[in-house]
């Protein structure tokens, strides 16, 4: 036997051994998590299982920890999948999201609550809210904005009327590929399904090697793909989910003008999240139609030194007041200066509601 194999050898009896230990540990972490099933349903019966600031906490804390050779995000994704698992062993935790299956909103869900999860899809922005008030599932994944296209105003919206929380958010980077099936003709393209916000990603790229074919928008990514698989000469923009899940090959990948395209997904519940160490807090403030109003509104941010990360107008919809604000901010509603301006700002306009204190995102 040469060398190289007798480390061969040694080196995968190492790998066994390590895998072994790893198994013991990880039985050992999920047994703890079980215990603290146990101890939550001691204090509330209707105890929620899930905990948002811990999570991240953890994820975090990994991440801190990490010496390599893999790196943090990576580690993080892995301990992320073993929190998933053991928090389903408490209990599964039901999230509903913006469908069909294979959206993004989708691939948002288990990148946030890990495979473990169960993923119920609706059939709009609404629906999710509503499943989510109604108690039928524990959260909601809802798109917020995408970096290159801007606000998705219909879940701003919804926040008006709706009495839910935010409780965490995810950030995704979107990848569009153009998709086939194997029956398509690939040099006789001659249309494109894809939802409106794709089309507007990819648009350069499109003009560039598609400028004559037609561009059909449909109700969501999942659903172009789908289509594709009945139409020798259409194709899809849509991401890897639904390509695996409609069995579609790839044309071109990574058609995206903008390299760093991502969409943020808000988590909501019906929970106030304590603090995890490293939060966001989320406004919507209606103030009275006078001038100087948005001065006012954000000076008291500026001289308490709060880092604003958002700020959208909606007009509003009940007519009595003209404007209304969605103020996304670092800090949460906890912590003194966070509560100093909230309470200055509550003074100042004719409305104010927290959506929700909750773990800036973590993968
Ligand atoms: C174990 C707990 O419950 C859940 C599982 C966690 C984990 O596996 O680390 C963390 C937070 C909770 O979502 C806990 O609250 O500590």
């Amino acid at each position: 036997m040469s060398d190289t194999s007798i480390n061969l050898d040694e080196l995968r009896q190492r790998i066994d051994q390590l895998d072994s230990d790893i198994l013991n540990l990880i039985s050992e972490r999920a047994s703890c998590a079980q215990q603290v099933a146990h101890v939550k349903l001691a204090e509330d019966k209707d105890a929620v299982f899930y905990r948002p600031e811990r999570e991240a906490q953890v994820l975090r804390r990994i991440m801190a920890l990490n010496k390599g050779p893999l790196d943090s995000e990576e580690m993080a994704r892995l301990f992320r999948e073993i929190m998933s698992a053991c928090l389903a062993l408490e209990q599964p935790v039901k999230v509903a999201y913006l469908g069909p299956e294979g959206t993004f909103t989708q691939q948002a869900a288990l990148k946030h609550f890990g495979e473990s999860a169960v993923s119920l899809p609706m059939a709009a922005i609404d629906e999710v809210f509503r499943e989510v008030e109604a108690g039928a599932v524990h959260y909601g994944v809802v798109p917020v904005e995408n970096s290159t296209e801007g606000v998705v105003n219909h879940t701003l919206d919804t926040f008006m009327d709706s009495s839910i929380k935010i409780c965490g958010e995810v950030v995704l980077r979107i990848h569009h590929h153009l998709l086939v099936s194997e029956t398509t003709r690939r040099d006789k393209v001659s249309r494109i399904y894809s939802h409106p916000q794709s089309f507007a990603q990819c648009r350069k790229w499109l003009d560039a090697h598609y400028p004559h074919a037609e561009r059909v928008p449909v109700s969501s990514n999942a659903e172009a793909a789908k289509l594709v698989k009945t139409e020798w000469h259409s194709a899809a923009i849509a991401g890897d989910m639904a390509a695996k899940l409609y069995g579609l090959d790839h044309i071109a990948e990574k058609i995206e003008d903008s390299p760093d395209n991502s969409t943020r997904f808000l988590i909501i519940g019906n929970q106030d999240v304590p603090m995890a160490g490293e939060d966001k807090t989320s406004i919507v403030v209606a103030m009275r139609n006078q001038p100087g109003t948005l001065h006012a509104l954000l000076e008291p941010f500026h001289r308490h030194q709060i880092d604003l990360t958002r700020l959208e107008t909606r007009p509003s919809r009940t007519g009595v007041w003209n404007y209304v604000f969605f103020i996304d901010f670092k800090g949460h509603r906890d912590e003194p200066k966070v509560a100093a301006v909230l309470e200055e700002v509550q003074l100042r306009a004719a409305d104010l509601r927290v959506l929700g204190s909750y773990p800036i995102g973590v993968l």
